[in-house]
C-alpha cells in the first residue's frame, strides 16, 4: 500500500518529541510493508520569515519562496531522522519527487512552487505515485462543519464528499502563509484523481495505523 503523509509544519513548533513520534510512525509503516512519502509544511518558522519580508515590502512570490525554503529545512529534519530508509535529498519539484520515488525509499518533500501550499505538493505526489491514501496530519482532529478554531461549536465530520469539503473550507486567503488545510490546487488534484484522503490530528501519530484502518477519530474523504 502506498501512502503520502502530509505533516503540518506546526509539528516542529512544539517540542522535539514530535519529530521522534513522526520518525517512529514512518518506520512503523515501512516495517509493515507500506511505501511512504512525506511532505512537511513550513510552520511558524515559515510564517516568521514571511511576516518579516512582508514588512519590507517583498512581493508574494518572494514570500512563498521563503515558505518553501523553510519547509525544505523541516523536510531535511525528517530525512536526517530516517537515515536507514530515507532518500537523502529533498525533491524540489514533482519531477524530482518522481525520480526519488523510483528508488523505493521514503521520500520527504517540502514546497515546490509559489501560489500553493504543501497540501498541494502532497496531492501532486499522491497523484504521481498512484498512492492508495493521502493523509493530511494537521492541528485539529479532522474536517469540521466550520473552522473549529473560530467556532467552538463546530462539529467534526467523520465522512465527507468532495462537494461538502469545498463548502466547509475557507479558501479566500491566497497570501503566502495563509493557505488553510487544503488549498485550491490541492482540492483540484484530489478531485481530478479521486484521491482517498484522511484528515487527522498530528498529535495522534502514535495511532496512525488505527487511523488508516478507520478505527480512530479522523475525517475520511470518500468517493
Ligand atoms: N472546515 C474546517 N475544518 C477543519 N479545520 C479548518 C476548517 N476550516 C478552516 N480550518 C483551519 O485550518 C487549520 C489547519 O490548516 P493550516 O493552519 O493550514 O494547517 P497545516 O499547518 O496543517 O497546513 C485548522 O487549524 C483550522 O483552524
Ligand atoms: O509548494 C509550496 C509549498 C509551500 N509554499 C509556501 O510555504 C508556506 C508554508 O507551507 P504550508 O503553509 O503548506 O505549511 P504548513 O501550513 O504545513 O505549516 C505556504 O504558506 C506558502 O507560502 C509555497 O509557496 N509553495
Amino acid at each position: 500500500m502506498k501512502i503520502i503523509l502530509k505533516i503540518s509544519g506546526k509539528i516542529f513548533d512544539e517540542d522535539s518529541s514530535r519529530l521522534i513520534q513522526l520518525r517512529d510512525a514512518v518506520v512503523n509503516l515501512v516495517s509493515k510493508g507500506y511505501r511512504v512519502g512525506v511532505v512537511i509544511g513550513g510552520g511558524q518558522t515559515a510564517r516568521r520569515y514571511i511576516e518579516l519580508a512582508r514588512r519590507i515590502g517583498s512581493n508574494e512570490a518572494y514570500l512563498d519562496l521563503l515558505g518553501i525554503w523553510t519547509s525544505r529545512l523541516n523536510a531535511y529534519l525528517v530525512v536526517f531522522s530516517l537515515p536507514e530508509v530515507a532518500y537523502m535529498k529533498v525533491p524540489e519539484s514533482l519531477e524530482e519527487f518522481i525520480q526519488a520515488w523510483s528508488y523505493g525509499k521514503v521520500v520527504v518533500a517540502g514546497g515546490f512552487q509559489p501560489g500553493q501550499s504543501t497540501a498541494a505538493v502532497a496531492s501532486l505526489a499522491a497523484e504521481a505515485s498512484n498512492a492508495d491514501l493521502l493523509i493530511i496530519a494537521t492541528n485539529v482532529d479532522g474536517v469540521y462543519d466550520s473552522d473549529p478554531r473560530i467556532n467552538p461549536g463546530a462539529k467534526l465530520i467523520r465522512k465527507i464528499k468532495i462537494e461538502d469539503l469545498k463548502k466547509v473550507l475557507n479558501n479566500s486567503h491566497v497570501q503566502a502563509g495563509t493557505y488553510e488545510l487544503l488549498d485550491p490546487m490541492a482540492l483540484k488534484i484530489i478531485e481530478r484523481s479521486k484521491i482517498r484522503v484522511i484528515v487527522m490530528n498530528y498529535n495522534k501519530l502514535e495511532k496512525l495505523s488505527d487511523i488508516i484502518l478507520g478505527k480512530e477519530v479522523s475525517t475520511l474523504l470518500e468517493w
